[in-house]
């Protein structure tokens, strides 16, 4: 016996009644209708919608969660089960344990920390000089600009760093030409195919490929993997062991190290699963990152106290003249909780990426079947009035104790729970604060016009994003 939910029509069960625009907060109003556990019904499948924070961690920590759904939104671009994202058991353990540790390596929270900070910061440097240059030729006389385009550039140069150039030139041009358009139109395809129904009726890619957003999905996955087989194969020509300086040269030393036929590393298989890894990375990156930031610029724009608050904490721990360090994070907890108010409110990631049940199981009294599709409602439990209390106020002082240090609580949840949650978080955090607080050493931000700023609604999609937006700037003495 499964929990109750509303009910559902014979064969396509409630998908018309998640069909469009802000589903996310149909399912919001259902939670609030028939309680934390609730079973809808979408095509032939069934799924058991989450909306309570310690079901969802209780239920998350069970192997038998750690199953994936394989919507059409990852099937494409990991080439069917390939890579971590769309891989279960072995494959999904063997590749998801090497890219966390050569992201741990390669990133900038690891050993080489010290030598991509320096890199990162004259990323920011040039948008910095980039909006200086954009401001200063606008002729309508009012600084203003978009933020968004710039974000990306700067996440996306970072990430083909780390992925596939080691931190030179002409990595960075590549990325700039085609791997950020590229995972921007994966992103465009997949927002389509949720608003579509396509990420749960299959079937819709033979009936009607162009309308919903399948064709999209394949044209952009083809063409980023072979950006990224001819990048592998000109690589493994001249690679010389031992020498790796980012992902993909551990993925080359990997793969022609491996001898072993049953590891997921070996002989084709072993090259699939790395493409698809590499490309995930990509994609899993290519817009989270830059969209929390923007949507933080958003509600520091509108909340100038806030942002204040922020320069002022900037102010104190880094001073003027002095460019941040990662280390400075823990001395700003004031920054800390205005990032995670941001994540709270904004609730990107609204479903999460949904799991899938390997096996038969009991929980909370109810006989949980094999198959079951798990949609963590994470919008739901980030604004629930009975854990928030003003949920929909952005307010980081939730998040500030009285004698002014941050506040951790468990019940926030933006990149996932259990075995599987994002094993990007910590690179996400790291390119995140030193953007924000470099950006808010040098410059602050005001809406255009009291009524030009969007409100808060988002534009639904995989991820819920900001409407498109400018802000004025005042650059800092
Ligand atoms: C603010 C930025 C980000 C947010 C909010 C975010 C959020 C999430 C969420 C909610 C999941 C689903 C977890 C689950 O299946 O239960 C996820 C998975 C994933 N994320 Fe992130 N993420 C962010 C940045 C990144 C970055 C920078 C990377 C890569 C370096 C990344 C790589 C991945 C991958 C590969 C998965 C799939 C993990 C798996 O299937 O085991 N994410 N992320």
């Amino acid at each position: 016996k499964l929990p109750p939910g509303p009910p559902p029509l014979p064969l396509i069960g409630n998908i018309h009644q998640i069909f469009g625009k802000d589903v996310h907060l149909k399912f919001c109003r259902w939670s609030k209708e028939y309680g934390r556990l609730y079973t809808v019904q979408l095509g032939n499948k069934q799924a058991l919608v989450i909306s309570d924070p310690k079901c969802l961690k209780d239920l998350f920590n069970l192997p038998a969660s750690l199953g994936r759904y394989k919507t059409e939104l990852f099937n494409v671009i990991a080439n069917g089960n390939h890579g971590i994202v769309n891989t279960e058991g072995k494959v999904w353990t063997e590749q998801k344990n090497f890219c966390a540790k050569t992201l741990k390596c390669f990133g900038l929270g690891g050993s080489s920390r010290a030598s991509l900070e320096p890199v990162v910061l004259s990323e920011i440097e040039e948008v910095l000089s980039d909006l200086r240059t954009q401001l200063k030729s606008s002729k309508s006389g009012i600084e203003t600009a978009s933020l968004l385009e710039h974000i990306k550039r700067y996440n996306c140069n970072i990430m083909w760093k780390i992925i596939s150039s080691g931190g030179n030139e002409e990595g960075k041009s590549e990325c700039d030409n085609r791997a950020a358009k590229l995972s921007r139109d994966y992103l465009d395809g997949m927002a389509r195919a949720v608003t579509t129904g396509l990420a749960f009726l299959p079937w819709l890619k033979y009936i009607a490929p162009e309308w919903s957003g399948y064709n999209l999905l394949k044209r952009t996955a083809d063409e980023v993997h072979t950006l990224v087989i001819e990048q592998l194969n000109e690589r493994r020509k001249d690679f010389v062991e031992g020498k790796g300086k980012d992902i993909m040269d551990a993925y080359i030393e990997k793969l022609n190290l491996c001898d072993d036929p049953k590891s997921s590393f070996y002989g084709e298989l072993g090259l699939q699963n790395g493409i698809s890894a590499m490309l995930e990375l990509v994609v899993a990156s290519g817009e989270t990152t830059p969209h929390t930031i923007n949507w933080l610029m958003l509600y520091l724009a509108h909340h100038q106290r806030a942002q204040q608050k922020l320069c002022d904490e900037i102010d104190r721990v880094i001073g003027k003249d002095r460019m941040p360090s990662l280390l400075d994070r823990q001395n700003m907890p004031y920054y800390e909780a205005v990032l995670q108010e941001s994540l709270r409110f904004s609730a990107m990631v609204w479903m999460s990426i949904p799991h899938e049940l390997t096996e038969d199981i009991e929980f909370e009294g109810y006989t949980l079947p094999k198959g079951l599709i798990l949609l963590p409602n994470l919008y739901y439990i980030h604004h629930d009035p009975v854990i928030w209390g003003d949920p929909e106020k952005f307010r980081p002082e939730r998040f500030i104790s009285e004698d002014g240090s941050f506040i951790r609580n468990d019940v926030m949840m933006p990149f996932g729970t259990g075995k599987r949650l994002c094993f990007g978080e910590g690179l996400a955090r790291d390119i995140m604060f030193l953007f924000i607080v470099r950006f808010f050493q040098s410059a602050q931000i005001f809406p255009e016009s009291l009524d030009m700023l969007p409100d808060f609604s988002a534009q639904f999609g995989f991820l819920l994003n900001a409407q498109p937006f400018k802000v004025a700037i005042k650059w800092r003495k």
